[in-house]
């Protein structure tokens, strides 16, 4: 799924307008009927209470002011405040005139803000994507009049006086939502952390917009939901053997920081390699083997980290990082790794590789080997592992900017991990991931990450982009699977290796 900017979105309303030869009016009908309904299966008529819809002069306002009728004839008890302004749009003045008695409304200034007892349900359809500078003056008082009186807001289609699609001036108003509910598509806002607090949970409501113009449309966003990995991992031919699906080769682990590298390990199997092969160090043999038995092991010589290169001849892929440590023999080593791996000998193609974890980290220490990085080298960094290959962020748009920046610039695959993980491609397209949930915020879910990349980039198959889109995907459909039976606090890493097998089977069976 594309994610649009709010000129687009605006673009998108009159291409369906035209394509489905409707009025304004009727699209925005439909709106209003689909927040409704979200609404009634949320709130029932009994414990509502009385429900304020606050109305803006725009369109943002005439979708609640079509809500606020619907929602009293659903039987709600509602009424209606409104922003004054010089000027409404077309379709807000014939909802306006749509509204009965029925339904009472007040205007606001600033002598008379509503009343909002605490925990009133509030409909926020102040302002929408037409939002074209932050707010200030009214409806920023406003803004605070409800924050202050602790009500429970429902956002129209976004919280009024967030950008859709940019960042605002750290403190300017914006209304703290409990629930958005979206139409069509969801906003870029609503997947960047520093908009959690205003966003809240959100729901995208399906209001029939023109599939054409969204088919059609350039965006360097995308939303990786079910439909984006259909089809992406094949099934495996009747004949198939061990060999077809590749020979992968993991470096991880160190003294103490051995389950990294079991639970990449793990992940590896039930990501489907053909075979597996890990190099760790010499104390964790006896750990590996009795802990992964479906995997060869090559110790290294030295007992506490890793610090010889295995000859890569055998292998499709190679991962490396989880539990590495950041000792200098193991920087030789990943120096080593990238020398061999652009020139494989023998091959058309650089080895594929997936660099995690320390290996990030000896990166962001010694960035002249960023210039070594063979093309489609896979990076999952968590932001700070990202800082540290790059630079702090001013916010999370910045953030984005430097990850599409830093992927483009080494031809890279770059996931910055975190909720809705997003994937960078070499391309310039950022993809950002649909699943996944808190109870994965813990220790080792990350180097599971890492193991099932692995095993999805050394099959041979599968394109590198759209690996690690599916794995990236996987890793956190098999995470809200295992939630669904630990619990979000319950959850362990270990939980999310079991559950990669369901997990790749759902994607696989997908149309
Ligand atoms: N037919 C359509 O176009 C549809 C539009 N929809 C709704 O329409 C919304 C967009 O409507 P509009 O484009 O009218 O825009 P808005 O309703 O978001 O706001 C536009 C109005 O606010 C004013 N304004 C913008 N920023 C301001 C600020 N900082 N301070 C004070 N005033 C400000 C503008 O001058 C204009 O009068 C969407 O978010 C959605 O809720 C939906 O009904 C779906 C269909
Ligand atoms: N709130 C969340 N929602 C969705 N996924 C999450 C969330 N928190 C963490 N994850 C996922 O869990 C993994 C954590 O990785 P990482 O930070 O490297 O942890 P570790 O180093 O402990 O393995 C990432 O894939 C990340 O996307
Ligand atoms: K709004």
């Amino acid at each position: 799924m594309i994610l649009l900017t709010a000129a687009q979105t605006r673009e998108l309303d009159q291409a369906t307008i035209e394509e489905q030869n409707i009025t304004s009016a009727e699209l925005m009908e439909r709106a209003a009927e689909s927040f409704v309904q979200w609404f009634r299966g949320r709130y029932a008529t009994a414990s509502a209470g009385e429900i304020l819809v606050l109305c803006g002069p725009g369109n943002n306002g005439g979708d609640g002011l079509a809500a606020a009728r619907l929602l009293q004839q659903a039987h709600y008890a509602v009424r209606v405040a409104l922003l004054p302004a010089e000027q409404h749009s077309a379709d807000w003045r014939h909802n306006r005139q749509r509204l009965t008695a029925a339904v009472p409304v007040t205007d606001i200034s600033a002598a008379h803000l509503p009343h909002i007892a605490p925990h009133t349900l509030v409909v926020d359809a102040l302002f929408g994507t037409g939002l074209s500078r932050p707010l200030e003056g009214l409806p920023a008082a406003l803004v605070a009049h409800l924050a202050a009186a602790d009500a429970r807001v429902v956002a129209v289609d976004i919280p009024s006086g967030l950008f859709a699609d940019a960042p605002q001036p750290a403190d300017s108003a914006v209304v703290r939502a409990e629930h958005t509910v979206s139409f069509g598509l969801p906003k870029l806002a609503f997947l960047l952390p520093q908009n959690a607090k205003f966003v809240g949970e959100w729901h995208v409501g399906d209001i029939g917009l023109s599939q054409q113009f969204i088919a059609n449309a350039a965006s360097p966003w995308h939303y990786t939901d079910a439909a984006a990995v259909a089809g992406s991992l094949p099934p495996r031919s009747r004949f198939s053997h061990k060999g077809t699906f590749g020979h992968a080769l993991l470096l991880a682990g160190s003294r103490g920081k051995m389950g990294a590298a079991v639970l990449a390990a793990g992940a590896c199997q039930r990501g489907g390699a053909g075979l597996l092969t890990a190099r760790v160090p010499g104390c964790g043999y006896d750990i590996f083997q009795i802990s992964v038995p479906e995997a060869m092991c090559l110790p290294d010589p030295q007992p506490d980290v890793i610090s010889e290169l295995p000859d890569l001849t055998p292998y499709q892929a190679v991962g490396i990082g989880p539990g590495l440590g950041q000792e200098a023999a193991s920087l030789a080593v990943l120096r080593q790794l990238l020398r061999d791996s652009a020139a494989a000998p023998g091959r058309s193609q650089p080895m594929p590789l997936i660099i995690d974890a320390d290996a990030l980290n000896l990166l962001g220490q010694h960035r002249e080997l960023l210039d070594l990085l063979p093309e489609n080298t896979v990076l999952t960094p968590h932001p700070k592992e990202f800082e540290r290959l790059t630079e702090p962020a001013r916010d999370d748009y910045h953030r984005l900017e430097l990850l599409r920046d830093f992927a483009q610039r080494h031809r890279s695959l770059v996931v910055l991990k975190g909720a809705y993980s997003c994937l960078a491609t070499p391309g310039g397209e950022l993809h950002f991931n649909s699943t996944g949930n808190p109870g994965m915020a813990t220790g080792g879910s990350g180097d599971v990450l890492t193991g099932l990349l692995l095993a999805l980039r050394a099959d041979a198959r599968l394109l590198p982009a759209d690996a690690v889109r599916l794995g990236v995907y996987a890793h956190g459909m098999a995470g809200d699977l295992a939630a669904h039976e630990t619990g979000e606090a319950g959850l362990i890493a270990g939980d999310i290796v079991r559950q990669l097998g369901p997990a790749l089977s759902r994607c696989s069976h997908l149309i």
